[in-house]
């Protein structure tokens, strides 16, 4: 019952159109915590693998991550080098000269007594990261979130809780311990939560663009805290946000709390201190306020030295950057590509990791396919049928059949992949075909062990060998007897009821039963012009 009610106040939380009252101006802040996915840890040669706990509790730990008295943290310049190509790429200032400082608090699973992080000298200060609104989704047309700071400290390890025979336990794995993790804290730039939803979609791609991290909330890999407030009242801390949704209803619930609470004159006594909340998956939660707020004695780590870096070091990490993926994606909206956002995005931003081919190659490949096919295409360019062809198509087979694209271009190069667009484009063969035949020529290449080469793909030959071709002109007759035949098959009266009056779902069920007959040979859209030209439905 409980969870029932749980579940309802969720949707009515997402579902309930959210507006700010323009009197009472939203303020939001972020603190980003993204979990580096450099070889070894932050301070020890561990293995960084925070995910090994489930079989493997305290499995990659040494005795300095699990804090033995009288061991030394030692530096993973790795973890320099991705903080240095993440503070480029959001244009921040590197400091030449940073430093580590101690935090202290206890905790079971910090064993040190304190966590070692960057406080009055971090890697980098400054920088933005822009978003706009045809490519990011948000209402404004263009919104730059400037960055206070990004620094590198170390994660935690983590505590499980569980009630077993013995009563309540508490457990504590130590995998996590000394992990690299760069905090990214923003300045009290967001003024509504699209921009919110928007800059952790786009901090993510970032990153794993940048193959710094995986980026997933849902691992932990990246954990928000958001700061809230509203006007000139105190900021409230949101913690414990697994996920996108939960960071934006936490915002959404928690704007609505403050404003009450400001409308009915009670700030002074609800409002007055900073605070710290949770969120418990339908409203925020008290952590602790400002009185109980930790003194975190910070201090320089005597144990570590400076990180030093020459000034050549940035202009060489600025040359190691992959192009932005904006600029990548606003050439594909522009000429000659025309392609919409959705397409430009998934060719532009690499949500994919996969063994068989980099984004960087799909992108190339895409480009010189889409030009050839250009040189050929028979009627008006259509970007859309080369992005599926390369997107889905492609991938699609590359995927099943666990071809490289590597191997893949040595048979269907763009030169050849094209010719096989252009002979669906031109209606030589309907896409269905085309389909089948490139999963024939892909799987033959793939058991002959990859000795085949370009000249031996005679896309041509193999449609006439398989008698794949499109119906041509000649065989309409044919084909409307046909499609006469199908209607005067079906012997269910209300379908034929259906039928008779030209209903949408009625002529769908008549184009299917034509695919199966036709075997794909005719277009879908062809079928359906026969069908509604038989019934005489005018096409709406
Ligand atoms: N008026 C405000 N309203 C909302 N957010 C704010 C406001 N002022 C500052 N912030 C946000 O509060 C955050 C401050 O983070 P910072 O890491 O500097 O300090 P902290 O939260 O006190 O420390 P800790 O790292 O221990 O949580 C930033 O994300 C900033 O944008
Ligand atoms: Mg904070
Ligand atoms: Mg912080």
């Amino acid at each position: 019952m409980a969870s029932i009610r749980y579940r309802l106040l969720r949707n009515t939380i997402s579902k309930r159109r959210f507006t700010t009252d323009p009197n009472f101006k939203l303020i939001c802040g972020l603190e980003v915590h993204t979990q580096l996915c450099t070889r070894n840890k932050l301070f020890s040669l561990s293995t960084n693998d925070p995910f090994a706990s489930i079989s493997k509790p305290n499995f990659h730990t040494s005795y300095f991550d699990i804090a033995v008295p009288g061991t030394k943290p030692k530096l993973n310049y790795e973890c320099v080098l991705y903080a240095l190509k993440l503070a480029s790429a959001l244009n921040s200032d590197i400091n030449l000269n940073s430093q580590f400082d101690r935090k202290h608090y206890f905790y079971g699973d910090q064993p040190q007594g304190y966590q070692i992080t960057q406080h009055y000298s971090p890697i980098a200060k400054g920088g933005y990261l822009e978003m706009f609104g045809d490519i990011d989704r948000i209402k404004d047309e263009k919104k730059r979130i400037n960055i206070t700071q990004l620094q590198l400290e170390q994660d935690t390890g983590m505590s499980h809780y569980i009630t077993g025979d013995n009563g309540a336990q508490s457990m504590i794995d130590l995998n996590r311990s000394n992990v690299p993790l760069i905090e990214l804290v923003t300045e009290p730039d967001f003024s509504h939560v699209d921009q919110v939803r928007a800059f952790i979609k786009k901090y993510q791609d970032l990153v794993r663009q940048l193959k710094i991290s995986t980026g997933d909330l849902e691992t932990g890999s990246m954990r928000v805290d958001v700061n809230v407030s509203i006007n000139d009242y105190p900021r409230i801390e949101l913690k414990n946000l697994p996920n996108t949704s939960s960071i934006v209803n936490a915002i959404k619930f928690e704007y609505q709390r403050q404003l009450k609470i400001i409308k009915s004159g009670q700030a002074d006594q609800f409002l007055k201190h900073q605070e710290t909340r949770g969120w418990d998956g339908a409203k925020t939660v008290k952590l602790r306020s400002k009185e109980t707020t930790i003194d975190y004695r910070y201090m320089p780590d005597p144990e570590l030295r400076l990180i030093t870096l020459d000034a050549d070091v940035i202009e060489n990490v600025r040359k190691i950057l992959p192009e932005s993926s904006d600029v990548k994606i606003r050439s594909f909206l522009a000429e000659p590509f025309n392609l919409t956002v959705k397409d430009a995005k998934m060719l532009s931003i690499s949500s994919q990791l996969s063994k068989l081919y980099n984004n960087e190659e799909v992108k190339q490949f895409f480009i010189e396919t889409f030009h050839e096919y250009q040189k050929n295409a028979p009627n008006e360019v259509r970007s859309k049928l080369v992005v599926s062809w390369v997107l889905h198509e492609l991938l699609g087979n590359l995927n099943k059949l666990n071809i490289p694209l590597k191997e893949f271009l040595q048979i269907l190069p763009p030169t050849k992949y094209s010719e096989l667009i252009v002979l669906v484009d031109n209606g030589d063969i309907t896409s269905s075909s085309g389909k089948l035949l490139l999963f024939h020529v892909l799987k033959e290449f793939k058991d002959s062990n990859y000795i085949k080469k370009t000249e031996d793909v005679d896309f041509q030959g193999l449609i006439r060998q398989f008698d794949i071709g499109a119906l041509s002109d000649m065989d309409k007759s044919k084909l409307e007897k046909e499609c006469k035949t199908i209607i005067a098959e079906v012997d269910n009266p209300k379908l034929i009821e259906s039928i008779k009056a030209g209903k949408t779902k009625a002529v769908k069920y008549l184009v299917g039963q034509g695919m199966r007959k036709f075997q794909g040979r005719v277009k879908a859209q062809e079928l359906q012009r026969v069908f509604q030209d038989i019934l005489n439905i005018n096409d709406k």
